[in-house]
C-alpha cells in the first residue's frame, strides 16, 4: 500500500522566529573577513524562508549591517550588526549607539595602530561602534593582540572585550546578541513567535540563552561547551534546516487554509 509523502507542519498556533549567525554559520570561516564565499542560492533561500515565516528572520552577527547587505544583496532582512551594536528593524528603521560611544570605538581603534604598523599581518576591522582585531594569520600574536585590546579599553568601561574565532573584539557594555534578539522579539513581526537562534561562536552563547528564556531553542554548529539545547553539524546543514522550517510555515499555511 503507497501513502502520499508527509509535509510536515508546525503544531497548531505555534509559529517561528528564526535568528542566525553570519560568519561559521550561514557561510564557512576564511582566511580573511573579506574573502567569505557566499553560495549563489543563499539569498534566495533566506529570502524564501523570511516571505514563508511573514519576515521573522534576522541575521544578528559581529559584522556591521553593511557587510551583511553587502553579502546577501540585493536582499536586505533585519540585521542586528556589530554584536548588537546596530539594529535594523524589519521596517528598515535603524537603532544605532550614540555618537560618543562611536567615537570612543574609533579612538580604541587608533591606539591600535602601531600594533598593526609592526605587524602587517594583523587585520583592524573598525565597525561603528566596535572594533575587531585579527590574529588568524599569525596565530602566535594572540597574546599580544589581547594585550593591546586591554590596553586600549583600559580604565573605559563603556567596552567589553570578547574573544570570538581567531579574534579580540570591543563590544560596547551591555550589547550583545542576546539584547539583539530580546529586542527584536518585542517587536512585529518576531513578537508572539518562538525563537530559534543558531550560530558557532562563543559570542553567539548570549543569543542560545536569551532564545531559550523565552521559550525557543539555541541550535549551536559544532563542537565546544555551549548553553544551546540542541546542535547542528555544518553550514549546509544550516542551510538545510532554514529551508525545511521555511517549508513547514509553508505547509502549515496550506493546512490552516483547507481546514478554514
Ligand atoms: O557573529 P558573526 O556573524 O559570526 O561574526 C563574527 C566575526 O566574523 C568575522 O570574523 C570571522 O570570520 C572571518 C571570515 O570567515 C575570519 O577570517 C575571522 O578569523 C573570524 O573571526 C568578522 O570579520 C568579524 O567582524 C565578526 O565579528
Amino acid at each position: 500500500m503507497s501513502s502520499a509523502p508527509i509535509a510536515p507542519r508546525m503544531a497548531p498556533g505555534v509559529k517561528l522566529a528564526i535568528f542566525t549567525d553570519f560568519d561559521g554559520t550561514l557561510v564557512d570561516i576564511a582566511e580573511r573577513p573579506e574573502e567569505v564565499e557566499v553560495p549563489v542560492a543563499l539569498a534566495h533561500q533566506l529570502e524564501r524562508a523570511a516571505r514563508e515565516l511573514d519576515s521573522a528572520l534576522a541575521v544578528i552577527t559581529g559584522r556591521q549591517i553593511e557587510d551583511i547587505d553587502h553579502f546577501l544583496a540585493p536582499l536586505t532582512l533585519p540585521v542586528a550588526g556589530a554584536h548588537g551594536s546596530q539594529r535594523r528593524r524589519v521596517d528598515g528603521s535603524i537603532e544605532g549607539l550614540d555618537a560618543d560611544t562611536l567615537t570612543a570605538a574609533e579612538e580604541i581603534a587608533g591606539q591600535l595602530e602601531s600594533l598593526i604598523v609592526d605587524n602587517p599581518e594583523l587585520i583592524i576591522e573598525r565597525k561603528k561602534g566596535a572594533v575587531a582585531l585579527h590574529y588568524r594569520q599569525a596565530p602566535d600574536l594572540e597574546y599580544a593582540c589581547r594585550i593591546a585590546m586591554e590596553e586600549a579599553t583600559y580604565n573605559d568601561d563603556r567596552f567589553d572585550l570578547i574573544h570570538g574565532k581567531m579574534v579580540i573584539e570591543a563590544r560596547p557594555h551591555g550589547m550583545s546578541k542576546g539584547t539583539a534578539l530580546k529586542a527584536f522579539m518585542q517587536e512585529a513581526p518576531f513578537r508572539d513567535r518562538t525563537p530559534i537562534f543558531i550560530g558557532d561562536d562563543v559570542t553567539d552563547e548570549d543569543g542560545f540563552i536569551a532564545a531559550q528564556e523565552l521559550g525557543g531553542i539555541g541550535i549551536k554548529l559544532g563542537t565546544g561547551k555551549t548553553a544551546a539545547k540542541m546542535r547542528i553539524a555544518d553550514v549546509d546543514s544550516v542551510h538545510s534546516l532554514i529551508q525545511g522550517l521555511g517549508d513547514m510555515a509553508a505547509n502549515s499555511r496550506e493546512h490552516e487554509l483547507q481546514t478554514a
